[in-house]
This record gives structure tokens, sequence and C-alpha cells, in this order.
């Protein structure tokens, strides 16, 4: 699998949510923070904003007990080389990468993930569905941005989030730097949402994400805006169209689970050169 040129790359994106895969079925690369700054820095690396190592879950030794040990396992880390539980737009392209790769059947597929496995649809007009599992509401907080104060839920989507929704102008919003959030209520951190009721189920979103900075989307974080749109509008259930920087998605919130559907491309592939690998 890994060549005297170096480790193998694809590069692909979820709604420009960009990502670098690296396959390593058997865990054979040392993923150190170091090396994911360096490969997702755009001037000294590839440029990502995170990483999505292609990994038996058997061959992982921090993967939870109940991902079977042959499933493929999403790897995740964000840009700054932290550890995220679930990357929404991440797991589409990753099964985009399984199929494309012939390590995974075209249709239905499980990918693990550190929030437990998910099942992913591959549909025949190249749209990926995820079943995102049950999104939790844990609390609520505020936080600000732009002179602007924001109310928000606390929303648990495998990862951290705080969903805010409100009537500003979200072009407004400079997300140079981290909102403010609750130290008690987010002590890992928080992926913070603005979300924007539009017409009928339609939504508008712009995000900032923990251990990246603002990113052109969040799969995770799209289903949070959801779940507080709808509570916005005094429902638990229903589905929204969630617009982005980088595209659109559709997300369904059911009593039991909620799915995330959206595109997932694969741009490029090759090798690291094998010097820059060792000394990033
Ligand atoms: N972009 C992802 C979320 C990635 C993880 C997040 N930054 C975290 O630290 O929780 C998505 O599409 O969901």
């Amino acid at each position: 699998m890994h060549s005297s040129q170096g480790p193998e790359f694809v590069k692909g994106h979820g709604t420009q949510n960009d990502f670098i895969i690296l396959p390593d079925p058997d865990g054979e690369l040392a993923l150190t923070d170091e090396r994911v700054q360096a490969l997702c820095d755009p001037h000294r690396g590839l440029g990502a904003d995170g990483v999505l190592r292609v990994i038996r879950a058997g061959a992982l030794e921090d993967a939870p007990a109940d991902v079977p040990a042959d499933v493929w396992f999403m790897d995740y880390r964000n840009a700054d080389g932290s550890i995220a539980e679930m990357c929404g737009n991440g797991v589409r392209v990753f099964a985009r990468y399984l199929v494309d790769a012939g390590l995974a059947a075209p249709g239905e597929l499980p990918v693990g993930t550190r929030a437990g496995v998910r099942p992913v649809r591959i549909h025949d007009d190249g749209r990926v569905t995820v079943d995102m599992g049950q999104a939790k509401i844990f609390g609520e907080s505020t936080t600000s941005a732009s002179g602007h104060s924001f109310a928000g839920v606390a929303v648990d989507v495998g990862n951290p989030h705080l969903a805010c929704v409100g009537d500003v102008d979200l072009a407004e919003l400079d997300l140079k730097t981290a909102p403010p959030h609750d130290h008690h209520l987010f002590p890992h951190g928080v992926n913070v949402e603005f979300v924007r009721p539009l017409e009928g189920d339609h939504i508008q979103m712009r995000v900032h994400e923990r251990g990246v900075g603002e990113t052109r989307s969040c799969g995770t974080g799209t289903v949070a805006a959801t779940v507080a749109a709808l509570r916005a509008a005094g429902a638990e259930t229903g589905r929204r169209v969630v617009h982005v920087l980088g595209g659109t998605v559709e997300v369904e919130v059911t009593a039991t689970t909620s799915t995330l559907t959206g595109p997932a491309v694969l741009v490029a592939r090759g090798n690291l050169d094998p010097t820059w690998w060792q000394r990033p």
C-alpha cells in the first residue's frame, strides 16, 4: 500500500468541506498532530479542513468496542491535529472513496466512527445519505459574533454543537476568531452554527468549527442547525434544506434518528513525497 513514493492520498470534499484521505488499512502510518497540521496547511502541505484515515477498526487502538473489527473506520482529524468523534461531510466522502477504491460494494455500507457505526447509502445520482443517529439537545447557551448576541441550543450529533437561530444577515458575521462559548457546558470545545430561516423549509447556515475555524460546510452542523430551526418553529421532527457557503444538503429529523443527504466528490489522488512525509 505504501510505495517508496510515500503514502498514498486522495483529496475530496463534501459541499466544499475538504479532506485528505489517507488509506492505511493496517494502521502503519504514524499520524502525528504535526503531520496532520502540515497536510492541512495550504501553503506547506496540500490544504484541507481535515484528514480521514482509512483504517480497519480492528487496527485502531481507540476504536469504540461496538464497532466490528472488520468495518472500515473513519479516523477523523481536524486541521489542528485534534481528533473529533464524527464528521458528517467526511463520512460521505469516505464512503465514496471506499466504493471508488473497490473496498466496498456500491449501495449501503457501514462506516465506523468514534460516534459508532454509521450506515451510508450511495444513490445512483451520486448523492450520499448518512444515518447520523439521534441528535440530542443537552442544554441552552449563548455566544456572540460581530457585535450580535445569539441564544442557541447545545446539540450532540456525536460531536458537540451550539446552534443559534436568529434573524441576522449571516454575511455580516466575522468568523475569523472562535465565537465565545460556555466551557462548563462544552468542556471539550464546540462547533458553533449561525442559522437564519429562509422561505418554507430552507435555512441558511454559517459555521465556526472546533479545531479548524470557519469552514464552507459542516455536516454534523447542518443536523444541529436543523434541530435548532425545527425547535424555533415549535417542532421536534421534520426536514430542512440547509444552504451553506459550499452548497446545499438535506436533513431529516425523526423521533429516533436523523439523516443527512448531500454530495461527495473525489478531486485528485497521488503519493506524498517521502522526504516531506518524514520532515513535514
Ligand atoms: N466538518 C465536520 C465536523 C468535523 C469535526 C468538528 N470540527 C469537531 O471538532 O467536532 C462535519 O462535516 O460534520
